[in-house]
């Protein structure tokens, strides 16, 4: 078999991770989890979906009285992801032939969150393989062993995707959608972006506020001319290159402007808003 490439990360959450919350998030998980009902991130890059899985691998570990709370396996799909590289495969291991779980198939057994990054990405045959375990079944069938596994008490499907990029082509199925209870990742007010960008990059109080302002009045911009606004991501490492002693024009121009477009009338936009925020 060919080798193919699948990127995934599996990690034990050991220390708190920083997260602040900016609506029910954190309430809507937590029933949804207990209620064994998976769950779909929807919103922009740079949002904190990633960090809100992990944060909530943590809170609910603590609950659970695990010591480093859930694991977390994440998987970023694309288009060439198949159930083969979810669910497992038999290998050739000397004159044996073993078997080798996938990260899904893996989760299910051990229990955590496996979370599957930009699902939409995936072909529609590869992402039916969810529907069994994402309904009261809770299991994952596995066609080459002829086998189905219940999953684990502690297993949790979580799911995300940006609307923004998705063409009707890349939709969810319905069925798929309606499996899962869908939580809207938005940008934070200003006040809360500010205390993110602060925490994250350790810019003092002002520049954080003023960083904020720069995404706030950027992401005004975007209905007319960019896909995407500034989001909390660049801001924060924005503030991370001003912390480091870059100007802060410098920091917004390679974070920021440089990132959003490549139109002229947008960058000089963009470079207003900026010079307006930092004035020389
Ligand atoms: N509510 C928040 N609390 C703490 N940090 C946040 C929050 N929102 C955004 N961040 C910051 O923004 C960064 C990007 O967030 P994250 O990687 O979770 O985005 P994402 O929505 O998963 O993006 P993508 O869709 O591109 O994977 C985080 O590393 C963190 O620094």
């Amino acid at each position: 078999m060919k080798a193919r490439e699948i990127q995934i990360q599996n990690h034990m959450i050991k220390k708190k991770p920083y997260y602040l919350p900016v609506g029910d998030e954190v309430e809507l998980f937590t029933a949804a989890y207990e209620a064994k009902i998976p769950v779909l991130l929807k919103g922009p890059t740079g949002t904190g979906k990633t960090r809100f899985v992990e944060y909530m691998a943590y809170m609910l570990g603590k609950q659970l009285k695990r010591k480093k709370g859930l694991p977390v396996i994440t998987v970023a799909c694309h288009e060439d992801l198949t159930t083969t590289d979810l669910v497992g495969k038999f290998l050739l291991k000397g004159e044996e032939t073993v078997w080798m779980d996938g990260p899904l198939s893996t989760a299910v057994k051990k229990g955590g969150i496996c979370y599957l990054d930009e699902i939409v990405e995936a072909r529609k045959d590869t992402t039916v393989i969810i529907h069994p375990l994402a309904d009261h079944r809770r299991i994952l069938p596995v066609d080459k062993k002829g086998t189905v596994i219940e999953a684990h008490e502690s297993f949790f499907l979580v799911i995300s995707y940006n609307p923004g990029y998705q063409s009707i082509i890349k939709e969810l199925k319905q069925s798929t959608k309606q499996r899962f209870i869908a939580i809207n990742f938005d940008y934070p007010d200003k006040e809360k972006e500010a205390e993110i960008i602060a925490h994250e990059s350790g810019v003092d109080k002002k520049t954080a506020a003023d960083l904020a302002r720069i995404g706030e009045k950027i992401r005004h911009i975007e209905g007319h001319a960019l896909t995407e606004g500034a989001s909390t991501r660049v801001l924060v490492y924005a503030g991370s290159l001003i912390k480091k002693g870059i100007s802060a024009r410098r920091a917004c121009d390679v974070s920021i402007t440089s990132l959003l477009t490549e139109e002229k009338e947008v960058r000089r936009a963009i470079n207003e808003v900026i010079s307006a925020v930092f004035p020389g």
